[in-house]
């Protein structure tokens, strides 16, 4: 048995799971998402470079990607840190920060601010998606890419000793690159040595999430331990839902807050609303699924901060906890979602 056995590791070091309380299971605190940038329709070109400012803020939400200031949310620790102060006051425990290597991951800034604010910082080890790859990654072996996903749990990410409690988030695109199956493969070796939870980033098509977890399993990776991300923005039908859902990863709903009309990476898909989102748990309830569901933001533009009139950390907490109850989804789930699960998830085997 390792010393991290039985523990929840985060960026100040190893807790009890029970200290962890309500838990948002997928959030960025820090990261550049310059890598996504969308530009916008060629009426709008004069908007990729327009301020952040109150008549801009609806057309952000709407584009958020197609604005360069709005993906550098590395620039706001300030804000992100009077947001967990805030958070702790909603009654918020802990935060995952699914921040991996090519989004600009700074365990340094998590430190502080889990120092400065009291919540649970929980950071990511491993490699966001291909474009985001060096070259010197590409190159790796499955074997050397475990050896860095490790390192960074066991000793610390980016040549600090500020260690990672879970591994991803881990990127994957659509289809699946030969550098994301390696990474992918790598993960699923480190899991396995380290009885770690592992978070996934799937690619923007419904086919995507069923494609990931086969390559894991082969790999000797353990499902049940696993979250599958923004299922919100993947697998749009019931029917699909349900036959995923049997696979036995964590289902996460994770984008909470994000209304938009056209979603640029997928024309196809419709994003829901907040309200689909509470139908969607509610029916995963309703098919047994309770102790799978894990809820968040996925907050990763600066536009979503309560700084530029967003929803902010606390959304959840405040605004989305009470419609759930009034949708048949009793106190004791609630608390299985936003406590028991993530707490479960995040604890070493
Ligand atoms: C940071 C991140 O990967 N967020 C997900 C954005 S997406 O549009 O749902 O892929």
């Amino acid at each position: 048995m390792s010393e991290l056995s039985g523990a929840v590791q985060t960026v100040l070091g190893l807790i009890d799971p029970g200290q962890l309380g309500r838990t948002m299971t997928h959030e960025h605190l820090t990261m550049s998402f310059e890598c996504c940038y969308f530009p916008p329709a060629p009426d709008e070109e004069s908007m990729a470079k327009a301020p952040i400012e109150m008549k801009n803020l609806f057309w952000l939400k709407q584009n958020p990607y197609s604005n360069h200031e709005n993906l550098l949310l590395n620039q706001e620790i300030e804000a992100v840190k009077e947001e967990l102060l805030a958070y702790r006051q909603a009654g918020g425990g802990a935060i995952v920060e699914n921040t991996t290597t090519g989004i600009s991951r700074d365990v340094h800034t998590l430190k502080k601010l889990a120092q400065e604010t009291g919540v649970h910082i929980i950071a990511g080890a491993g490699f966001y998606v291909d474009d985001t790859h060096s070259e010197e990654t590409r190159k790796m072996t499955v074997e050397k890419l475990s050896d860095v996903i490790i390192t960074e749990v066991l000793h610390g990410a980016d040549g600090s000793d500020i260690r990672c409690g879970v591994i991803g988030e881990i990127g994957t695109s659509w289809p699946i690159t030969d550098s994301e199956k390696k990474v992918l493969q790598a993960t699923a070796h480190a899991q396995t040595q380290l009885g770690c939870p592992v978070i996934i980033h799937p690619g923007r098509n419904a086919a995507a999430p069923e494609a990931v977890v086969r390559i894991l399993q082969e790999a000797g990776g353990d499902i049940g331990k696993t979250v599958m991300s923004h299922l919100d923005r993947t697998i749009l039908d019931k029917g699909e839902l349900l036959e995923f859902a049997k696979m036995g990863s964590y289902l996460e709903y994770d984008l909470f807050g994000t209304e938009m009309l056209n979603y640029p990476f997928n024309l196809k898909v419709d994003m829901p609303s907040d309200n689909q989102r509470v139908q969607t748990l509610a029916y995963l309830v309703a098919e047994g699924y309770e102790d799978k569901i894990i809820i968040a933001h996925d907050i990763h533009t600066k536009n979503r901060l309560t700084k530029y009139g967003g929803h902010g950390y606390s959304y959840i907490l405040k605004n989305i906890v009470p419609k759930m109850l009034t949708r048949g989804i009793t106190e004791n789930q609630v608390n299985k979602i936003l406590i028991d699960n993530p707490r479960k998830w995040l604890t070493f085997k």
